[in-house]
């Protein structure tokens, strides 16, 4: 977020300064905050729109902050390898402010003010206040503006009023409600300016009648430059979508069934012409493009930096980097051959948690934000549809993983995968196994990283993988 965008006002940083130590105590305690093991060095508001006064029973107020961290240490260097640091980030709050809070709320206390404008008050996550998240979907069935957030929906889909709304406890990146198990909403937490792909696809895709993803219903964002309306400009914050009920996600799907033995081929070759389909949506509904030479180059160098910066990071990845990197030269030297790709808008963290079956047997794909650790306009560059096989490739192994590794169950899901992805797009991914390879190495080098820092349990899965991949020729290992 430029540093132009800051437009709090004299009032907003009155309100902020009393609630800095509470909120630097709280944030780094939340699932969603990204800078953890870090200390936090200042708080800033970017912005602060008051959604319901405070003179009401209970006041909530909707803050964009600023959270300045030290520098990342270069061994903790983006995925990307390119970002070596990244000193803010920008949160999104809820905050709820009560003079008394009820003891059901209690767990989602974040402290009481003794200083400034909201003295004598107690301020906690608005999210566990059923009160405060009813109004907000009263909120998202009035498009307009308030402050600085703008609030848009689709007049042709019908907003209940009073649904009954609860927060979600599951394991995620940002923050959900489900209202009546008729709608859910996803708030942002970490947000950075630009049109988030989260909206900016399932919108695009909903216009192209492609009914495996969940159309958008209602969404928010801010505009925090003024005058600005442009989506490039302003900065998604949340969307409504309907919720699926009942819907099972495939990585549940997928355990629940290797348990009982029972195949999940027929599953994975159904998820394979779902991912075509959308992929197909993608390539109609935004531009495609060639890579050419220089283009593939570009790729092969980028995973060969993105290897390097996790390599420094891990070092249990270190002894596989050169049989790994061979991956990425054999595509260099393909692209220097003349061999050429296309590229479009893909998903970008496709996996196996991201596909809900619905009761009715039918796949959707949620969730396009792409890896949350890259910046936006990478995240929405086109990319080759190899990209999103690979990382459904690596969750069949991920899944094979699970308890006693079975290989042949890894073998058959992405065989099943990549037949019904063929049978949608005309062409196997199969069909082209250096690119193929390059990208599950990839996503393989993405893993290792991603589960040193997160998970260090699940780090000898992908670390296997990476194994296998750098013992591998650029032959096709899906067989
Ligand atoms: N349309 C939907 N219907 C039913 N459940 C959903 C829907 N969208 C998301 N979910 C549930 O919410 C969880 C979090 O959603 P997701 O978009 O993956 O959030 P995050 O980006 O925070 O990880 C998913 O794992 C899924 O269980
Ligand atoms: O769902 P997110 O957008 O938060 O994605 C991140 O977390 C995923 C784990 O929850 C992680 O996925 C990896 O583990 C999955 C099993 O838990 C497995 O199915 C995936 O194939 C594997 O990549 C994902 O990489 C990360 O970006």
């Amino acid at each position: 977020m430029s540093e132009a965008a800051i437009r709090p006002g004299v009032h907003a940083s009155a309100l902020l300064a009393p609630l800095d130590p509470l909120l630097r105590a709280w944030l780094p305690r939340q699932r969603w905050f990204a800078g953890k093991g870090r200390p936090v060095t200042a708080l800033e508001a970017v912005s602060v729109t008051e959604l319901l006064p405070r003179s009401s029973p209970s006041g909530l107020l909707h803050l964009l902050l600023r959270v300045r961290q030290p520098m990342v240490p270069p061994q903790d260097a983006g995925l990307d390898g390119s970002h070596p640091e990244r000193p803010t980030d920008c949160y999104q709050l809820l905050l709820g402010v009560r003079r008394t809070l009820p003891p059901h709320l209690a767990p989602a206390m974040i402290g009481h003010v003794t200083e400034g404008p909201l003295t004598g008050h107690t301020v906690y996550d608005a999210l566990h206040d059923p009160r405060l998240t009813g109004l907000l979907l009263e909120r998202l069935r009035i498009p307009g503006r308030h402050g600085v957030l703008r609030f848009e929906r689709d007049m042709g889909v019908e907003i209940p009023s009073g649904l009954t709304p609860r927060l979600l406890t599951s394991e995620q990146s940002n923050s959900s409600l489900v209202y009546g198990d008729t709608f859910i909403l996803k708030l942002f937490r970490r947000v950075v300016p630009g049109l988030n792909p989260d909206l900016e696809l399932p919108l695009r895709l909903a216009a192209e009648g492609c009914a495996r993803v969940p159309a958008p219903t209602a969404w928010f964002l801010a505009d925090l430059d003024a005058g600005a309306s442009a989506p490039e400009e302003s900065c998604g914050l949340g969307v409504l979508q309907p919720y699926l009920a009942g819907a099972e996600d495939g990585w549940e799907l997928a355990l629940r069934m290797r348990d009982k033995g029972e195949s999940f081929t027929g599953e994975a070759r159904a998820l394979g012409r779902a991912t075509a389909e959308v992929h197909a949506a993608l390539a109609a509904a935004l531009p495609t493009v060639t890579l050419g030479r220089a283009q593939v180059e570009t790729v092969a160098d980028a995973m060969a930096e993105r290897l390097t910066a996790a390599a420094q990071a891990v070092p249990a990845l270190r002894p596989y980097a050169p049989g790994l990197l061979t991956a990425f030269e054999a595509l260099a030297d393909l692209g220097g051959e003349g061999q050429a790709w296309t590229a479009q808008r893909v998903h970008g963290d496709l996996h196996l948690g991201q596909c809900l079956r619905s009761p009715d047997g039918e796949w959707s794909l949620i969730d396009f934000e792409g890896e949350p650790a890259r910046p936006l306009a990478e995240r929405r560059l086109p990319q080759p549809t190899a990209r999103d096989v690979a990382g459904m490739l690596r969750s069949f192994d991920y899944a094979a993983s699970h308890g006693t590794w079975s290989p042949e169950w890894a073998d058959e899901c992405r065989a099943a995968y990549c037949s019904g992805y063929a049978e949608v797009a005309g062409r196997d991914p199969r069909t082209d196994p250096v690119l193929l390879r390059a990208h599950e190495t990839d996503k393989a080098v993405y893993e290792v990283l991603y589960e040193a820092r997160h998970r260090p349990d699940w780090l000898p899965v992908p670390l296997a993988a990476v194994r296998r991949l750098a013992e591998d020729g650029p032959a096709d290992d899906t067989h």
